[in-house]
């Protein structure tokens, strides 16, 4: 072997034995293990980049370390896996916080040119300290849309007209075939935007529309903010027209006709003093919590209702029983979704188990023990992978891989939610938009399998398909889309309303 060959082979050796030096001194014993894999340093983030979720979920089925170290360039993670250990993170967010992250993507996502008062607002957005912006918001505008709450009803009313429209578009053509994705994730996007800022929402037009696919792919390019002017041009520029365009919104009143939850969030922002220009920029990353994981977690419910026969003989025979008791006995009132059909609800459990994927990711502001046993250092972060959780045999059982709707079942009837499930986070940062998101998801579920025959065309077989992952979604997209027909039912032909829930 020529003697450049051994030069090299010996300054890649040392490199690599230096790097895990660095590695061991820099590490505290008490500290959660290191897991090194591949080139110290640099490995994880590669795999981080490329495997997204799996990342996590790999790890976990080839170490199964309730908790571990990563170490990146200047930055240390400590991934959690175990229910236990996240539940003393839910218990000590003062310590281990979300507000720095929250604060990164609020002004990541907006970007720098908001005023003076909006710094302000976007520096102390995280903090729920009482008194501050969050504080705020949960305290009196969240549960607003908590169950019970006339404004629950009236999101999902609002969203019900807007798919119940869809419904009979599609309808009206016969016998059609769609890409099941594009058409749901369409519907739930014109409903849920439609319902919280109303009809002048400028992006319930078809060009906005479009702008957002585009910016909502970059978000996770803005939030890792590397050269952003270079990398992420064109997502910047997509931004900056979407902002224009719900100033203008704002500026010509247009959420006076937006529903009550969204008029409190705004009244509550203009308060502290921001103006259309900063109230824009925000709405855009909320505009984002609404719609990303809802557009692609209906696929999935109605993916395994339709590609199980014994499913969804059973909702189709529970959402009849919808049905008005009176002189419109064809008409399903959909207002009793979440309470009356408990075979729908577990399914749409068991998709949030079986293929939600959220990342949560806090920061640690002092040192801290968690669990007596490991120190967590003050600056670095966590990552709480919940696909982990949602996998973990431990909890759920040597089925834990399979789909089965039972598990939420008990004598016909849906379980306690299990405090496993962790779509939509836990404690006092939980999703205040659960319950109506769920609602809308079982309600348009429920009007397609009442209302058609749903095939695959490919060789009339389902096949499910793969899971694209986005690190800031918590549900894949499917991928390839699946193309279905979609047969109108007749005898009868359903109708649908949503009354009052309560
Ligand atoms: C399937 C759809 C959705 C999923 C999976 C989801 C998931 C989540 C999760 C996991 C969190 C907590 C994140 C963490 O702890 O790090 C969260 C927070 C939040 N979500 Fe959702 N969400 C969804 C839809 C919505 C909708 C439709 C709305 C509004 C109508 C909404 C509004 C919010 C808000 C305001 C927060 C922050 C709560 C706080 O700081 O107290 N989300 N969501």
């Amino acid at each position: 072997m020529p003697l450049y060959a051994f030069l090299l082979i010996g300054v890649v050796v040392g490199t690599y034995g230096f790097l895990r030096v660095l590695i061991w001194v820099t590490q505290d014993s008490n500290e959660p293990s290191v897991l090194v894999e591949g080139i110290p340093f640099i490995s994880p983030l590669i795999c981080m980049m490329t495997e997204k979720q799996n990342m996590f979920t790999r790890i976990w089925q080839e170490h199964r370390r309730p908790v571990y170290t990563l170490r990146l360039l200047g930055k240390r993670f400590y991934v959690v896996n175990s229910l236990s250990l996240y539940q003393i993170i839910q218990h000590n967010t003062d310590i281990i916080s979300w507000d720095p992250i929250k604060a990164h993507i609020a002004d990541k996502i907006m970007g720098r040119r908001v005023s003076t008062v909006g710094s302000r607002v976007v520096k102390d957005f995280g903090s729920p300290a009482e008194g501050g912006t969050v504080w705020g918001l949960r305290k009196t505008i969240y549960p607003l849309i908590f169950q019970g709450r006339p404004q629950l009803d009236e999101l999902n009313r609002t969203a019900f007209h807007a798919m119940a429209a869809g419904v009979e578009d599609l309808a009206a053509k016969g016998r059609t075939t769609i890409g099941m994705y594009a058409w749901l994730s369409h519907q739930l996007f014109v409903a849920s935007l439609g319902a919280v800022y109303g009809p002048k929402n400028p992006l319930l037009r078809p060009k906005n529309e479009r702008a957002w696919g585009v910016f909502e792919q970059g978000i996770v390019i803005l939030m890792a903010n590397i050269l952003p002017q270079i990398s992420a041009r064109k997502i910047i520029r997509t931004r900056e027209m979407l902002v224009k365009e719900l100033e203008e919104y704002l500026r010509d009143g247009g959420q006076q006709e937006a529903s009550s939850f969204a008029q409190a969030i705004l009244n509550h922002f203009s308060q502290q003093g921001l103006g259309p220009s900063d109230l824009a920029r925000g709405e855009l990353g909320n505009i984002a919590g609404i719609v990303t994981s809802t557009m692609r977690s209906v696929f999935w419910l109605l993916y395994h209702v339709v590609s199980d026969s014994r499913l969804l003989a059973l909702c189709r025979t529970e959402v009849a029983q919808l049905a008005r008791n009176d002189s419109k006995p064809e008409e399903i009132d959909l207002a009793h979704i979440s309470t009356k059909c408990p075979v729908l609800l577990a399914a749409w459990h068991e998709v949030q188990r079986a293929h939600a994927d959220p990342i949560f990711s806090r920061v640690v502001m002092q040192d801290f023990l968690l669990d007596g046993r490991y120190l967590l250092k003050k600056g670095a972060s966590v990552l709480i992978p919940a696909g982990v959780i949602h996998q973990d045999s431990g909890i759920w059982g040597s089925t834990s891989l399979e789909f089965d709707h039972e598990r939420f079942l008990v004598d016909g009837k849906i379980k306690q939610r299990s405090s496993a499930v962790l779509t939509f986070g836990a404690g006092a940062g939980m999703c205040p938009g659960r319950h109506f998101v769920s609602v809308e998801i079982l309600q348009l579920v429920a009007m397609l399998i009442m209302r058609f025959d749903i095939q695959p065309t490919e060789g009339g077989k389902w096949t499910m398909p793969d899971k694209h992952l986005i690190l800031n979604v918590a549900f894949p997209t499917p991928s390839p889309d699946v193309e279905v027909e979609v047969l109108p039912r007749a005898d009868p032909v359903w109708q649908f309303t949503f009354t009052k829930s309560q």
